[in-house]
């Protein structure tokens, strides 16, 4: 059964077609990316996942649960279950590294101690075992990503999105981010990344969708990219 699946899914704004009918699926533990020019429709396809947007047409069903039907309380439940990563990582700048990466714990009432626990071990696996009193700025670009990164995992998600969790970075600091997210995939959570960098997501050797004024015009394997 597939992790997730776009059934014919169009998002309109205001006057503006984003998604027209795409269709797609995503295996449990599988990495690949979305690709494709500025207002494509990458970010977009991402919101519908986490449910900050809703789609005008078509089903989104994320572990066979029809995401229309996941209204109130139950947002927050499904955000448990998707983890986000955005470029500019949003990360708070007046709390520590830990503090960030334990926040989603706290509003769900982990107990304190609990939360110091699964933050410790949640830095370790992003490299940053050693940097959780530290305030985000005292950090570098790419350090900051991880930390984003282990916001985003903290709650062991089945699926991981990430909108151009590189877009800030240089060449080396970005393959280190994509190493990151392998990593995690390779441990079985789903990872979706969004980018417009061809050459980038040609170097990953994934399966790569690519939109084109919000239709899936392609759906590569990453036999064809070799
Ligand atoms: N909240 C919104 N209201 C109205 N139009 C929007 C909104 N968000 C996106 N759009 C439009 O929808 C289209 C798709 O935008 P989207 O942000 O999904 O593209 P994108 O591929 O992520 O682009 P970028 O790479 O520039 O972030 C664009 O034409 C954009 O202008």
């Amino acid at each position: 059964m597939p992790l997730l699946r776009f059934d014919q899914v169009s998002k309109r704004y205001a006057s503006r077609d984003a998604l027209v009918d795409v269709s797609f699926a995503v295996e449990p533990g599988e990495m690949l990316f979305v690709t494709g020019h500025s207002g494509a429709g990458k970010s977009t396809l991402l919101r519908l996942i986490h449910l900050s947007e809703r789609p005008t047409r078509g089903t989104v069903l994320f572990a066979d649960r029809n995401l229309a039907k996941v209204r109130g309380g139950r947002v927050a439940m499904h955000r448990r279950e998707v983890g986000v990563v955005f470029q500019d990582h949003r990360l708070l700048a007046d709390r520590s590294v830990a503090d960030n990466v334990g926040l989603p714990l706290l509003l769900r009432g982990t107990p304190r101690a609990e939360i110091a626990k699964r933050v410790r071990a949640v830095l370790e696996k992003v490299g940053l075992g050693e940097r959780g009193t530290a305030r985000p700025r005292e950090l570098s670009a790419g350090e900051q990503q991880r930390v984003g990164i282990a916001r985003a995992i903290v709650c062991e998600p089945a699926l991981l999105v990430a909108d151009e969790p590189t877009g800030n970075l240089d060449p080396t600091l970005s393959a280190e981010i994509l190493a990151l997210l392998e990593s995690l995939a390779a441990r079985g959570t789903a990872v979706l990344v969004a980018s417009h960098d061809l050459t980038l997501v040609r170097h990953m050797r994934r399966r790569v969708l690519v939109l084109d004024g919000g239709r899936l015009v392609d759906d590569i394997a990453p036999e064809e990219l070799a």
